[in-house]
């Protein structure tokens, strides 16, 4: 493009409609594949426009480097999403840490985030993990043609137990962050991609009549969540949880009171459930795609756990399980379009201009795909982490692969917070599913075939699942059943009685401390 003072050079991108940019022919379904195809005419980075936001596409990981992490300081803020009420706290909202702008709520509640989760990684999640993948395994036993509802209910009861040391509004939980997630996905409500219909006034704006209630139902359980645990911690009453030690500490945390912690703590809670399961569930379709992979797995737990259920202590001698694992989160990335940064001040990268104001999406279903780095990209391999031939290989195998430092977590200051957790509760989970059941595709009783698995279908929100499908889970052998019941009956008893225990010595301190 010309000025008339000097030459500025754009990026290269799709030919743009004036004012409407390139809204028309961008389907909201499956969106990063046209982002995609455009990147093998338009190069590793180009940019197009929407209703007057400009989008700037990173199918490189080295420009994704070179921007979003050496160039971190002008290049970590969020952009607005349309249908959620101040998403970027700009008004002091303080409510979605992942989708701030670099505020002063986004810094503090990044640290109390993060020293929060690890925290709990520290302590290997207080047992948690392990103790709602024995349920998870029994819950398969019962019904397991409910299998997608079990995994995301463990995810879902990890994250309440984690946070409120409640896990019994779990389902209802997961509702939750559907509701959000989809709230602020570009293929949810129109508002997000026809960005003017939001400001209608309000009797003629569904929209933001449906988001008010979402909004405010979410907020009213997050300050219920948190008043209860206070006055459980009053009577003494309140075990461990995210809520209590941010109660028991509360004047010395920068957070501005009750409100914003309930939301940051609410948050970590919603985040942490279909990033988890959407892995989970490919995971399982991989298991049943690749038997000859399960096997190996399986083979390899049992010689290196001698027949018990793998626990995070195990992981280490686990190589093939966390190379399927790897493969999995590759294979299918569960956040394809990437997480949008947006650039804070007018830049210019290998001679092109960046506006301020751009919106930087680092394409993660590209990172994927290279086919450099990732031979033979659009099939499962988990021998590119175990064979030496591969790109990928790397030692010690005690370490390696891991799912951390995976591009598909983002980049620079807005790294996603949750890589420990998401390493450990796939370990913990994967390794449960692999040591209790043979996973296999599913006999139609009628026609005595195979139903296939179709993992090319899913849905086009920010966070990605594939579309339910079916498949079957026996157990691998006879004492594998009564050992997965048995450990179960034995955790469940054994909860039950700390619970209660714990109750009864705290009603005694309280009567003692009273009289
Ligand atoms: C496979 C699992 C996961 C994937 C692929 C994933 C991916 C991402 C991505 C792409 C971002 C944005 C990064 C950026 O802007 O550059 C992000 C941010 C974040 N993630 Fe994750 N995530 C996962 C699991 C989790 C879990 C389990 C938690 C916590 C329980 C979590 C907590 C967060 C938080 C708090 C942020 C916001 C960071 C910020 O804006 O400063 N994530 N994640």
């Amino acid at each position: 493009k010309k000025t008339s003072k000097a030459k500025i050079y754009e990026f290269p991108g799709p030919y743009q409609v004036p004012y409407i940019g390139r809204i028309h022919d961008l389907p909201i379904q499956y969106m990063w594949l046209k982002f995609y195809e455009w990147a093998k005419t338009y190069g590793p980075i180009y940019q197009t426009s929407m209703l007057g936001a400009k989008f700037i596409i990173i199918s490189d990981e080295k420009i994704a480097e070179d921007l979003l992490v050496k160039r971190a300081k002008i290049y970590s803020d969020r952009p607005q999403i349309r249908s959620l009420f101040d998403a970027k706290s700009t008004y002091g909202s303080m409510e979605y840490l992942p989708l701030m702008g670099r505020n002063k709520y986004w810094s503090r509640q990044r640290r109390f985030t993060h020293s929060y989760l690890t925290e709990a990684t520290n302590n290997q999640y207080y047992g948690v993990m392990n103790f709602e993948a024995k349920r998870f395994l029994n819950n398969l036993l019962i019904n397991p043609d409910n299998f997608g509802f079990w995994l995301e209910d463990m995810a879902s009861k990890i994250m309440c137990q984690l946070t409120w040391d409640d896990t019994s509004f779990s389902a209802m939980y997961t509702q939750n962050a559907w509701g959000l997630l989809t709230q602020m996905s570009p293929a949810g409500p129109i508002t997000n991609l026809i960005t003017p219909l939001w400001e209608l006034p309000i009797p003629i704006n569904p929209w933001k009549k449906a988001e008010r209630i979402r909004h405010d139902e979410q907020q009213a359980l997050w300050m219920k969540l948190l008043l209860n645990t206070r006055a459980k911690l009053e009577k003494g009453e309140a075990r461990s949880c995210f809520t209590k030690t941010y109660l028991q500490n509360e004047k010395t945390t920068n957070l501005s009171g009750d409100y914003e912690a309930s939301s940051v703590i609410g948050m970590m809670a919603l985040v942490g459930i279909f990033t988890v399961a959407g892995p989970l569930w490919y995971f399982l379709a991989a298991m049943a795609l690749h038997p000859e992979w399960q096997k190996r797995v399986q083979e390899e737990i049992d010689e290196q756990c001698e027949g018990r259920m793998p626990t995070l202590d195990d992981a280490p001698k686990l190589p093939i399980l966390r190379a399927c694992i790897v493969e999995t989160l590759r294979w299918k990335p569960n956040v394809p379009t990437g997480v949008a940064h947006e650039v804070e001040a007018d830049d210019w990268y290998n001679g092109c201009f960046i506006a301020k104001g751009s919106r930087i999406l680092p394409l993660d279903w590209a990172f994927m795909h290279n086919e450099d780095k990732y031979p033979d990209s659009y099939n499962y391999h988990p021998e590119r982490y175990l064979e030496e031939k591969w790109p990928t290989y790397k030692e010690p195998l005690t370490q390696f692969p891991t799912v951390k430092g995976l591009t598909s977590f983002g980049f620079g200051q807005r790294q996603c917070l949750g890589q420990s957790l998401t390493h450990d509760e796939l370990i913990v989970a994967c390794g449960a599913l692999c040591w209790g059941f043979n996973m296999k595709k599913k006999i139609n009783p009628k026609t005595g075939k195979e139903i296939e698995i179709d993992i090319n279908k899913s849905n086009s929100l920010l966070i990605v699942k594939p579309d339910a499908f079916q498949m079957a889970f026996e157990p691998r052998t006879q004492d594998r059943r009564k050992e997965i019941v048995h450990q179960w009956e034995v955790a469940e008893k054994k909860d039950i009685e700390e619970r209660a225990e714990f109750l009864r010595s705290a009603k005694a301190n309280f009567v003692t401390v009273a009289a």
